[in-house]
């Protein structure tokens, strides 16, 4: 049943199917030794050719995708449909399905190649020591030595979502709100609608009969959400087999800044999430019994909570600080031309709590600053009502966003060893272990390549305005070993808006988003394949 408290006048149409219902920092080092080839000029000819097809305007692919919308929206609702939470061990099989659900969508639309790769079973710290990883999902589209190769990256997992954490409709069913012309699931801007533009771009190409400009690497992934587990190293195992010829790794997986200019994204935090195990009484206990009797473990967790983080959301973690790069002038200037305001930020939070009052902060506590959340405690008692429990086994999650030059393995030290002496000083008679869960690291890119330009003309084909260059808060843990273990450029090219509520409730993406972005990744493709330069 659709619920659809707290919206007046909406119209809200669940989908049926058509058929059937750093500034620059660790990267710089590793960019300034990426060699740029020039192309021999018979390539150069080719590349100029397929540009020459569109003869330089896009009037009939655009056209092509307008047309296409109705297909490419089914294609999204039988995607979204599957909950792949790869956060979810009992959801696991249905990761899997996703990724088979992928695969014969890339073999009906003529990818070749197609490989589901085994990534064998889910290290610890995990319930289940037999949880085999979802595979990933490799494909080209194209073998033309005469082309430039581009690898879309994209993952089909997604957060958790459930009906009663607050969405106006079910999660994993597409609705069309048609009054916003927007659509809503889990995964819509997370990245399972990106994942489909690739896809759909190259129906559209197809069905006009017009040859890709470039050949199309597709490698997807089903465990990002849960920190990419196993993908660096099949990355690493690929780079001279499957990925051997890749020119450049273009990621729609991240937003706008706000909600209408369009941005190029050349920087990543990069995310180290932890978890507290605190562990006492045999059992759950009655409190009336119990309560000021046994020592408490969520108390225990709770303290050493608090001493992780202040209101002001500044880090209390010593040693941390010291390790962040120091804000430069330069990098200051770069902040104000941003076009961002606080309202646009209290809008996407949907309150107004933000910590700071202009937009050089906001920005600065988003890209180049580390953060600390506290997620969640398994174990403890979370429903409605007013349960008189003392939970005997807590864990507590939480994790750090890491900016240059935060080094993992030294965070990952300070973070375990604040949570030991914080539970010593406490002298509780529980037990417990702080550990890592999973990580990976920043990621701060140079944005002046032929790839960024060529995305940047097609935003100017697209939108008709320049994007701006950005950075994101947010992580995607692989994009640091593609550049170095494939020596290429890395470009993000996000579809959806700082307002998509990714991984919250009611996610959504909007129509307009969908097409737009399907024409910016489609005019990409034919000014990178026409450029010559790497
Ligand atoms: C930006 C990207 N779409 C995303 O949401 N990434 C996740 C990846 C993650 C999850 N755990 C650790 N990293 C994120 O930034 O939370
Ligand atoms: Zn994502
Ligand atoms: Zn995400």
């Amino acid at each position: 049943m659709l619920r659809n408290s707290g919206l007046v006048n909406q119209k809200l149409t669940p989908f049926k199917s058509l058929t059937t219902h750093r500034l620059l920092t660790n990267s710089q080092v590793v960019l300034s030794t990426i060699k740029v080839q020039s192309r021999p000029s018979a390539l150069k000819q080719a590349h100029t050719n397929t540009m020459s097809q569109l003869d330089g305007n896009f009037d009939g692919l655009f056209a092509k995708i307008d047309e296409l919308k109705p297909r490419f929206i089914d294609r999204l609702a039988k995607a979204v449909a599957i909950p792949a939470v790869s956060a979810d061990e009992s959801l696991r099989p249905m990761v899997v399905k996703k990724a088979h659900f992928l695969r014969d969508e890339l073999e009906k639309l003529g990818f070749q190649d197609i490989q589901l790769k085994d990534l064998g079973v889910q290290p610890p710290p995990v319930e289940n020591p037999k949880l085999p990883l979802p595979p990933v999902v490799l494909a080209r589209y194209g073998n033309d030595p005469a082309k430039k190769t581009v690898l879309v990256y994209g993952h089909y997992d997604v957060q958790p979502a459930a009906l009663e954490d607050g969405w106006l409709s079910e999660p994993f069913t597409l609705v069309i709100d048609e009054e916003k012309q927007l659509m809503r699931a889990r995964g819509s801007s997370d990245d399972t609608g990106p994942l489909n533009g690739w896809l759909n771009v190259v129906e559209a190409h197809r069905e006009l009969g017009l040859e890709l400009p470039v050949n199309l690497v597709g490698c997807f992934e089903g465990m990002e959400e849960s920190g990419s587990i196993g993908l660096d190293q099949l990355i690493a195992e690929e780079a001279d087999k499957y990925f051997k010829g890749v020119d450049t790794v273009c990621i729609s997986d991240n937003y706008w800044l706000g909600t209408k200019k369009p941005v190029l994204t050349y920087g990543l935090r990069g995310c180290n999430y932890y978890q507290i195990i605190v562990e006492g009484p045999g059992a759950d206990l009655h409190s009336g019994m119990f309560g000021g009797v046994v020592a408490e473990p969520m108390i225990d967790l709770v303290k050493i909570f608090s001493s992780l983080v202040d209101s002001q959301g500044r880090i209390l973690i010593k040693g941390i600080a010291e390790m962040v790069a120091p804000v430069t002038e330069k990098e200051k200037e770069l902040y104000e031309k941003i076009d961002f305001s606080v309202e646009e930020m209290n809008a996407a939070s949907g309150s107004q709590t933000c910590l700071y009052d202009n937009k050089p902060e906001i920005l600065m506590h988003r890209w180049r600053f580390p953060s600390l959340s506290i997620h969640g405690v398994e174990g403890a008692f979370s429903t409605q009502g007013a349960k008189t429990v003392i939970p005997s086994r807590v864990v507590g999650k939480f994790s750090i966003r890491t900016v240059p030059n935060i080094e993992s393995a030294k965070l990952d030290k300070l973070v375990i060893d604040h949570c030991n002496e914080v539970f010593k000083s406490l002298g509780s008679p529980n037990s417990m272990k702080a550990e890592l869960i999973h990580d990976g690291d920043y990621w701060v890119s140079d944005p002046f390549n032929a790839s960024f330009t060529a995305a940047a003309e097609a935003t100017k084909a697209v939108h008709g305005v320049e994007p701006d260059f950005t950075r994101e808060g947010g992580s995607i843990p692989i994009t640091l070993t593609f550049q170095t273990q494939l020596k290429s450029n890395v470009l993000l090219l996000p579809m959806g808006r700082g307002d998509d509520g990714a991984h919250s409730i009611n996610e959504k993406l909007d129509i307009s988003n969908y097409v737009q972005g399907m024409k910016t990744m489609a005019a990409y493709l034919h000014y990178y394949g026409a450029s010559e330069e790497k």
